[in-house]
């Protein structure tokens, strides 16, 4: 397809070497509330004619089980649209968005007439004190509320409407600048 090959191992770079070193120490040594890794990247949309959509791609989690599937191929884990309702991409612990289905959990909430904010913090809270799973979301109703929530330490994140751009990374810091 004209697309270039290139040797599997020029793709790993010395940093991920570092992050798999440190996965298997905290994996040694136990610590399961250790922030998920920073390799998940995911999009939500709402058209002019009200169709909604995501995507979520990740490489998963550093020192994952071979053959693991995590939350982010699953639809109402990593994942959900619904036109009439909202559209939704999840990062974070794929075993914890998996058990409380995060998602299609959020857009539950917004069912029963919760803001994208209020629902965004109810299913992450929900997942923090159920399973102790740190994650994110990106989450657009409808109509048109957007919202970008995680109870890691950071995720950087951007949105675009009525021709400007959000964007941040750290909690309470948000950029808005002229979309171009
Ligand atoms: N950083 C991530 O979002 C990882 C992904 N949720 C997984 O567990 O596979």
């Amino acid at each position: 397809m004209g697309v270039p090959e290139i040797p599997a191992e020029s793709l790993i770079t010395e940093e991920n070497k570092k992050l798999l070193e440190k996965a298997k120490q905290e994996k040694e040594a136990q610590e399961t509330d250790s922030e998920p890794n920073l390799e998940t990247v995911g999009a939500v949309a709402l058209d002019c004619k009200g169709n909604m959509a995501y995507a979520t791609s990740t490489g998963g989690l550093v020192n994952k089980m071979v053959g693991r599937v995590g939350d982010s191929p699953c639809v109402g884990s990593g994942g959900y649209a619904d036109s009439n309702i909202g559209a939704i991409s999840t990062t974070g612990h794929g075993e914890s968005i998996l058990k409380v289905n995060l998602a299609r959990l959020t857009l539950y909430h917004m069912e029963q007439g919760k803001t994208v904010e209020e629902a965004a913090d109810l299913s992450l809270g929900y997942m923090k004190s159920r399973v102790k799973g740190l994650g994110g979301l990106i989450l657009v109703s409808k109509t048109g509320d957007w919202v970008a929530k995680w109870t890691t330490t950071s995720m950087p994140w951007a949105a675009a409407k009525d021709g400007k751009v959000h964007f941040g990374i750290d909690p309470g810091e948000t950029t808005i600048k002229d979309l171009a």
